[in-house]
């Protein structure tokens, strides 16, 4: 597969060459590289944005377009609707899907309870935190239940200790329906370790290494660093991107 912009110098620009990617139900695929590797480029293949040059993209079995349904995508910075309340935004893109209101404010409470935000249903964006508005992002992605996750360095914005706590939420969420496929794109190499089954490494627009991470699930985020097993895959894959 492969991927092509319009160059402003004239002709053409590959982007992605040579990518040849199997995502099963289930695996959480984080992806690294540097910037402007083509990661988000990647992702917006598989959400059917981009058009590949050359080859195909699949989603459960269908063109990405025809799979919207399938798919849920959380970019780094939470695009909430300021004039609409966290439940409200929750709630948004099961309304696009033609739901009944009783049915979707049901779904989208149940959400927002999983991410610790039901006391905070009635709030506008502006009075929440970056890590709620990223919760509430979060619930709002999974409230449409989505077979594949599309996620561009979703937690990038938040400091130290908000950040844990979301990817704690998120990775709690993930592990109790462990049928959702994930695509994580991150600068973190530590991130992507810690939540990943699998890595894998860009780099000018190829794969340039494909990794699993056999650390043990339930994973301890806090502590994770200490593990040795850890700690020779973030020598491995650090080598790799300087
Ligand atoms: N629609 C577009 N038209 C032309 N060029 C594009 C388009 N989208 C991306 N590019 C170019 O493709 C390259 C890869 O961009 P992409 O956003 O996929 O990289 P990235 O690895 O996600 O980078 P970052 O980590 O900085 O977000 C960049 O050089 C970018 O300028």
């Amino acid at each position: 597969m492969k991927v092509s912009f319009p160059d402003p110098q004239g002709g053409t620009r590959t982007i992605l060459d040579n990518i040849d990617l199997t995502v099963p139900a289930g695996e959480f695929t984080a992806v690294v590289g540097r910037s402007g590797c083509g990661k988000t480029t990647l992702l917006n293949m598989v959400a059917g944005l981009v058009d590949p040059a050359e080859g195909t993209v699949s989603v459960a079995g269908k063109e990405p377009r025809s799979a919207r349904n399938h798919l849920g995508y959380m970019p780094a910075r939470d695009a909430l609707l300021p004039w609409r309340s966290a439940l409200r935004n929750v709630e948004y893109g099961l309304e696009l899907r033609g739901m009944r209101k009783a049915e979707r404010r049901n779904i989208a409470r149940r959400w927002l309870n999983a991410v610790h935000l039901g006391q905070s249903e009635r709030l506008w964006p502006w009075q929440l935190s970056q890590g709620m508005r990223q919760r509430v992002a979060l619930a709002r992605t999974w409230a449409l239940n989505p077979d594949v996750l599309l996620m561009d360095e979703p937690f990038a914005a938040l400091d130290v200790n908000t950040r844990l706590s979301v990817q704690e939420v998120f990775l709690q969420l993930w592990q109790q329906e462990e049928h959702r496929a994930v695509i994580f794109v991150t600068h973190d190499l530590g991130e992507a370790i810690a939540l990943a089954d699998r890595i894998l490494l860009m780099g000018e627009g190829k794969i340039l290494d494909d990794v699993r991470v056999d650390l043990d699930r339930p994973r301890e985020l806090a502590t994770i660093a200490a593990d040795s097993g850890y700690q020779a895959l973030y020598e491995r894959l650090r080598a790799q991107l300087h």
